[in-house]
C-alpha cells in the first residue's frame, strides 16, 4: 500500500522545500498542490479573463488542461503546451491566487485531480504539501503534518527567495495572501490526530530530520494499528 504524507502550513514555512527533500530521501513521489491553484490564476490570465470573477474563474476551468510531474528531483508544470513551472511563481500570480483558490467549484475539481494523481503513483509513497491536505485532499493519509514557522521568519524566508523584489512588499503580500486564504481552509491550528513541526527555530536540516522522524513514527504506529498489534 502507498503511504500517503500530508503536508499543511502557511506561505513560507517550508511546505515544499522539505518535503522535496524528504521525498528524495525516502523514495517517494512529491506533489505540490499550490502548483495547480496558481497554473489556473496563470490561465485564468492569459485567457483574459478577471480573477476576481467567480463565474469567469470556473469558466476557465473547462479549458485548464493542466499537467505536473511528481518526482522531487525535478517536476514540470505545464498548461495545454506551455511550460509555466517558472511563471507561477511571480508576483502576478501570487498576488490573484487567493481570488482562484476561494472559489469552491475550482477546490472540488482541483481536489479530484490530486485524489487521481496520489492514487496513480508508482512509489512506494508520496508527500502530498498545501493548505487543506490533512483535512480535505487526503484526511486518512497515513501520516499527517501541520508544517509552521513565525510570520516573522516566513517573512524573511520568502524575502531571501526573490532578491530582486522589495522585502516589505513581498512581507505584506505573503500576510494578505495567508490572510485571505485562511478564510477558506484553516491551515494555522492543526486538525485532530495531525501532528505540528514548529520549524521558526530549526534550521533546513533539522526541519528536514523533524519531519522525517514524524514520518518514520507515524508509519509504524499505523502498521501496528492496521496489524492488530496493541
Ligand atoms: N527551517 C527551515 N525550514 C524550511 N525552510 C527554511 C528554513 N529556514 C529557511 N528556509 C528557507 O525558506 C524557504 C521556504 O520556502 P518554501 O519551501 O517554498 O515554503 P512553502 O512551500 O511553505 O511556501 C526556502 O527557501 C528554504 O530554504
Ligand atoms: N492545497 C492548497 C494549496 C494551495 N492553495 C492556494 O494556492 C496558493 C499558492 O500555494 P503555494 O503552496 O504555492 O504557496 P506558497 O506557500 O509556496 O507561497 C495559496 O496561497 C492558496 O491560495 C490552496 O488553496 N490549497
Amino acid at each position: 500500500m502507498t503511504t500517503v504524507v500530508a503536508v499543511d502550513g502557511p506561505a513560507g514555512s517550508g511546505k515544499s522545500s522539505v518535503s522535496k527533500a524528504a521525498a528524495r530521501r525516502l523514495g517517494f513521489a512529491y506533489l505540490d498542490t499550490g502548483a495547480a491553484y496558481r497554473a489556473l490564476a496563470w490561465h485564468v490570465a492569459a485567457s483574459g479573463a478577471d480573477a476576481s470573477h467567480a463565474s469567469s474563474v470556473i469558466d476557465a476551468l473547462e479549458s485548464f488542461d493542466y499537467s505536473i510531474g511528481t518526482d522531487p528531483d525535478g517536476y514540470a508544470v505545464h498548461v495545454g503546451g506551455t511550460d509555466v513551472t517558472a511563471a507561477i511563481r511571480e508576483p502576478r500570480v501570487s498576488s490573484v491566487v487567493s481570488l482562484i483558490a476561494r472559489v469552491p467549484e475550482v477546490r472540488a475539481h482541483l481536489t479530484a485531480l490530486f485524489r487521481s494523481i496520489i492514487a496513480s503513483t508508482d512509489r512506494p509513497g508520496i508527500i502530498v504539501e498545501g493548505r487543506d491536505i490533512t483535512t480535505v485532499v487526503a484526511p486518512d493519509a497515513t501520516v499527517r503534518i501541520l508544517l509552521t514557522a513565525s510570520e516573522e521568519a516566513r517573512m524573511a524566508r520568502r524575502s531571501a527567495e526573490l532578491a530582486g523584489e522589495k522585502p516589505a512588499d513581498v512581507g505584506e503580500q505573503l500576510k494578505k495572501r495567508d490572510q485571505a486564504d485562511s478564510k477558506v481552509v484553516d491551515f494555522m491550528t492543526a486538525a485532530e490526530g495531525v501532528t505540528t513541526v514548529d520549524s521558526t527555530e530549526l534550521d533546513v536540516e533539522q526541519t528536514i530530520q523533524a519531519v522525517l522522524d514524524v514520518i518514520t513514527n507515524s508509519a509504524a504506529a499505523r502498521a501496528r494499528t492496521e496489524g492488530g498489534t496493541p
